[in-house]
């Protein structure tokens, strides 16, 4: 046998034997699943996958690309967690939006992901238990605050149970033909402002054609000739469409927040994130008293928005990312004490810092 055909017998025994280590890692997976059904714990456990990541990668000796490390391990816990349990996850669609890719990220392709037509149908779907969780967008780099994500925590009882950071990539996507071909760019309004600049620079003549989302553009695309699409190389993947420019948005540092809800709290890490919500009767000097309790604590406040209460004019509420997890004891106590003087208050989740 010539010195190709010994490698290859050798890359086949290795295969052989990654394979059945595999289906041995699934048998322990599938114990793992029956024991939580006894226990009553929840099956999905993303502070345990995101330990497994971090601490394969720390012991790779390489030369296996580390990167590669968290694509394959994906989908291991991914095929793990389908036989432990099938899982149904929905996201803000249609299929290849953002929201999807992240969605994928975070479950593998072998969890069921279902694609919603809005935010609000996502927090349906897991509410009724048709899903176990849901993926939607809370907020971007450049453009703040997914106001509707914000309002239906205020008349939803679920909780956040991951938050996942995913860097957007605009990129200009076509059917067929060349720069020069293109007459129309469709897009969701979003994306076309995110790349106002480089359409200027390279197709000021085009016409802009605004869309529901990008995955829809490049729906459109696939069928139109002299169009492009703004929209994710996934979407190009999707729709069997061309990258004729990639990166084309004017600020490379964009980045979009996205959070999977649920239906319960999850326990500490050491690591976490608390998201609050609280309303309060107008007066001046409220809004401060309001943050006394954590400031008396040394709580560390990470981000404050704020949303009107669609039911009163000029009232409003407050969203607040604390560092720490709930069940902590200052902040168990400061929130106590929020609640005291509050005239709402919702705790919607403790969960897993991404950063
Ligand atoms: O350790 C667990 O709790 C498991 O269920 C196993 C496993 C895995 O395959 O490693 C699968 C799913 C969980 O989300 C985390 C880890």
């Amino acid at each position: 046998m010539d010195q190709l055909g010994k490698l290859r017998e050798e890359i086949d025994d290795l295969d052989e034997r990654i394979l059945e280590l595999l289906n041995r890692r699934a048998k322990v997976a599938m114990e793992i699943g029956h024991l939580k059904k006894v226990l009553r714990k929840p099956f999905y456990v993303p502070s345990r996958e995101r330990a497994i990541f971090e601490r394969l990668r720390s012991i790779n000796p390489g030369p296996f690309p580390s990167d590669a490390i968290d694509t394959v391990f994906r989908e291991i816990i991914s095929a793990s967690l389908s036989l432990e349990y099938p899982m149904k996850v929905v996201y803000l669609g249609p299929k290849a939006t953002f929201t999807h890719v992240a969605a994928l990220q975070k479950f593998g392709k072998l969890a069921q992901l279902a694609a919603c037509k809005s935010i609000s149908s996502v927090f349906d779907e897991v509410a009724s238990g048709r899903a176990l969780y849901g993926v939607v967008p809370i907020e971007n780099s450049n453009e703040g605050a997914v106001t509707h994500t914000l309002d239906m925590f205020l008349e939803s009882d679920l909780k956040i149970i991951e938050e996942h950071y995913l860097e957007i990539s605009h990129d200009l996507l076509v059917n067929d033909g060349e720069l020069g071909d293109v007459r129309r760019i469709y897009s969701h309004p979003q994306a076309l402002d995110q790349c106002r600049r480089w359409i200027e620079d390279h197709l000021p003549h085009a016409q802009q054609v605004v869309v529901t989302s990008t995955a829809r553009a490049a729906q459109i695309v696939a069928d139109e000739p002299n169009s492009a699409a703004i929209a994710s190389r996934h979407a190009a993947n999707l729709y069997k469409l061309r990258v004729l420019e990639s990166n084309i948005q004017d600020n490379h540092e964009n980045y979009t927040r996205f959070l999977v809800i649920g239906r319960d709290l999850l326990e500490p890490t050491g690591h976490d994130r608390t998201s609050i919500l609280f309303g309060f009767k107008d007066r001046p000097g409220v809004l401060g008293e309001m943050l006394e309790p954590f400031k008396n604590r040394s709580l560390n406040l990470m981000k404050i928005e704020s949303r009107p209460i669609k039911k009163k004019a000029w009232e409003y509420v407050f969203f607040l990312d604390i560092e720490g997890h709930v069940e902590d004891g200052p902040i168990k106590e400061a929130i106590k004490e929020l609640d005291s003087f509050a005239t709402l208050l919702k705790v919607l989740g403790s969960f897993r810092r991404a950063r």
